[in-house]
């Protein structure tokens, strides 16, 4: 019989990706236990066929349920080949009283028709609806291409699933750190161990309908000879006897020889026509050029229109958009398509955060156009490399790339979150909402964060930082919310769901916990301020023992080198409730005559820079010291420029320390000392011997101001891998 669907499902029931076209009435009918397959048998073959088998609890059956499935051209679904939409990957999906009828436009479709009708399963009953579905976009997925850990293939296996289900169909493995995809290995065939991983991926990502390409980042010290392009050959040969059967190229952060368009494009045109056409069975190559984004192309050089004009037509060019770090619009389309006589293959630099190491990105995805899914041969995305935590973004990227005009990004972030941990959305949602900025950073890219509490926030601090009033409404909300964080936390750290994810981000929900309880210590300082308690005193000090304990998590967590610590809430959560410290307690000091430390979090030194790409990086403190946060990229530094630390007030040095990645910068640069701001005192710079790291003199120097200046009278480009201090 046929059972009406309860409202409740129709409200939060969404199919993931969003669909071109679902129509669904009320009446549905009972999940079958079992199936009885009107396909042809090659059909059996394919992974639609294996995850089809894997939906009913009885499985297959001649008495079971009629499915009806195949791909346009097969007998069996002859009937319904009007209904299959003409682009590619697309599927027709009917829900009827007595069969099921999946036809897919090809192979990967029927699979796609498979996770939807996976989908419409778990909703107990089966809707009488009918599918018409296709992906706007060509290519979706993920390129592993971040700089630190490399994913383990244990969380390569379960992405390979994730993606299957939120039809993804690209995973580029491209992990910048993988000796044997990058210099110095890539000439040599993987070992034993490592050889066997990939092939289980590939296997994977074949019964998930995923191409696994295996990208090779050959630019730093590639020789444009036969030897390195028959090495070249060779290392391709043998990962096809790995089963893989898709391959790209990476030429991006690199410097030097490596860097010609025209030989990258002879290379490329050669590995065309004398592997991926020779095979047959292999996907278009992807390439990742050099000048990757707008701010790094000098289109008057001919690189980019090099490639466009000499790159074998189907050989795809990837693109991150303006800039290294951008959200992709149509602008960004119409520059770079004409130059690259092809649509772009967009490789989108988010969630990566291997810039921002001490930073969860765990926000919506938002800021791309919805009106671009014509100019773009694919969307994939560049991610953390907290492979679960990840999840959350590369879900809305699916969701996006698949259907861009009916993207939604907040209800599709909730909605990603609900898939992450199905018994624990709404903790996660408290966390993910607090952690999705970046915090400053060499790239300026920013994201919004505590979206919903923000307006709260800013007026409890505008009207107590004003006039010492109290919004008892904003103060409400706040306390609040810092009662769900903490509940949040705990809840989250507790969970025996996704225990990956809570593995992942643990750091951050023990620093999202005291920020909770900090939050609400300040609050009571607050309002304990204005009644003038005594009892102010006890609670500042609580208050001072939660930074203390934050300070501890961020100095004991994810140490790197380059964005060592935990941060969170760092928007507007941890500096509004700072600002509440240091207002009440200074205000409480003036009224009773105390001196309790009113400092919340210290940051004593500041950094200036006429030197462009060194100008927006984050300065740190870290113990009795400081860095600038390093930057991956090529800095291209003019002659006279300078990059200089000053202090709050006089300091004694210990120590100082530059790597500008290159032999010889100490003949370069000249590295100035001030006690006042006003003197300068030249500082010997001396090579680590075997390292391209300078050491300076400065043991007991006092200093007000530190100068790095290029006074090699020309440009010099160099990395800026370390610029650290040590306090006496
Ligand atoms: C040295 C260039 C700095 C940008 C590096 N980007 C990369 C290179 C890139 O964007 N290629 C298209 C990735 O390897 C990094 O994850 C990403 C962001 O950090």
């Amino acid at each position: 019989g046929t059972l009406s669907l309860g409202s409740v499902y129709a409200q939060e029931f969404h199919l993931q990706p969003t669909p071109q076209e679902y129509q669904a009435g009320q009446d549905s009918v009972m999940v079958p236990v079992q199936y009885s397959l009107q396909a042809e048998t090659a059909f059996r073959e394919t992974p639609a066929f294996h995850l089809l088998n894997t939906l009913f609890p009885k499985g297959e059956g001649k008495d079971g349920f009629p499915v009806y499935v195949g791909v346009k051209g097969d007998k069996s679904v002859k009937k319904y080949v009007r209904r299959v939409p003409k682009q590619a990957e697309g599927y027709y999906l009917g829900i009827e009283k007595d069969r099921i009828v999946i036809v897919g436009a090809d192979e990967r479709g029927a699979y796609y028709g498979v996770q939807t009708l996976a989908q419409l399963m778990t909703l107990g009953k089966l809707p009488l609806a009918e599918v018409t579905d296709y992906p706007d976009v060509p290519y979706r997925g993920v390129v592993e291409g971040f700089y630190g850990t490399p994913w383990s293939h244990e969380a390569r296996l379960r992405q390979l699933e994730f993606y299957g289900r939120n039809k993804m169909n690209v995973y580029l493995y491209g992990p910048k750190d993988d000796p044997y995809h990058s210099t110095p290995n890539w000439r040599k065939p993987y070992p034993a161990k490592e050889a066997s991983q990939l092939k289980e991926l590939v296997d994977k990502a074949n019964e998930n309908g995923v191409i696994f390409y295996w990208a090779i980042h050959p630019g730093q010290d590639i020789k444009w000879n036969e030897e390195d392009r028959d090495l070249l050959l060779k290392k391709f040969e043998s990962m096809y006897q790995l089963g893989v059967r898709a391959f790209a190229v990476f030429f991006d952060d690199i410097s030097g020889e490596g860097t010609k368009a025209e030989k990258q494009a002879e290379l490329l045109n050669y590995l065309d026509d004398h592997f991926v056409k020779v095979k047959g069975d292999v996907e278009p190559l992807v390439m990742c050029p050099t000048e990757y984004n707008k701010s790094w192309s000098d289109v008057k050089g001919g690189y980019l229109t090099t490639l466009g004009d000499k790159l074998n037509k189907g050989i795809q060019i990837m693109w991150t958009g303006n800039r290294v770090i951008a959200c992709i619009d149509k602008e960004s389309m119409d520059f770079i398509n004409p130059l690259l006589k092809r649509k772009a293959y967009i490789w989108w630099n988010f969630p990566v955060s291997d810039y921002v190491r001490d930073h969860l990105l765990m926000g919506p995805v938002y800021g791309n156009g919805l009106d671009i899914k014509d100019d773009m041969s694919a969307f994939v995305s560049n991610p953390m490399e907290r492979a679960e935590a990840s999840k959350i973004a590369l879900y809305s990227v699916a969701d996006y790339a698949w259907n861009l005009e009916k993207y939604d990004s907040n209800a599709s972030w909730k909605r990603a979150i609900r898939d992450l941990m199905p018994n624990h959305a709404a903790y996660l949602e408290t966390f993910a909402a607090h952690n999705s900025d970046l915090g400053e950073n060499g790239h300026g890219f920013r994201r919004d964060e505590s979206v919903a509490l923000q307006p709260a926030l800013k007026s409890l601090l505008a009207a107590y930082e004003k006039n010492g009033e109290m919004d008892e409404a904003a103060y409400k909300q706040v306390a609040e919310e810092c009662d769900k964080i903490i509940v949040a936390a705990d809840r989250l750290l507790a969970s025996k769901e996704s225990r990956e994810l809570i593995e992942e981000i643990k750091p951050w929900l023990m620093q999202f916990k005291l920020i909770g309880e900090y939050g609400r210590e300040v609050l009571k300082m607050v309002r304990l301020q204005k009644q003038g308690g005594q009892e102010f005193v006890a609670v500042h000090d609580h208050a001072q023992a939660l930074q203390t304990l934050m300070y501890e998590v961020d100095a004991t967590y994810n140490q790197n080198p380059y964005q060592p610590g935990v941060k969170s809430g760092s928007k507007y959560l941890l500096p509004t409730f700072n600002s509440l410290f240091e207002t009440s307690t200074q205000r409480y000091n003036k009224a009773a005559g105390t001196t309790l430390d009113s400092r919340a979090v210290y940051m004593p030194y500041t950094l200036s820079s006429n030197v462009k790409q060194l100008a927006l990086l984050p300065m740190r403190q870290k113990g009795k010291g400081g860095n600038v946060s390093p930057s991956n990229e090529v800095i291209i530094w003019q002659a006279g420029g300078e990059v200089a630390v000053a202090m709050d007030y006089v300091r004694t040095l210990e120590s100082l320390l530059v790597d500008l990645g290159t032999q010889g910068a100490e003949k370069n640069f000249r590295l100035e000392i001030s006690a006042d701001g006003v003197n300068w005192k030249t500082v010997d710079l001396r090579p680590v011997p075997g390292r391209t790291l300078l050491s300076a003199e400065v043991s007991g120097m006092k200093v007000l101001k530190i100068r790095f200046t290029n006074v090699s009278g020309s440009e010099q480009k160099v990395y800026f891998k370390q610029f650290r201090f040590v306090e006496q």
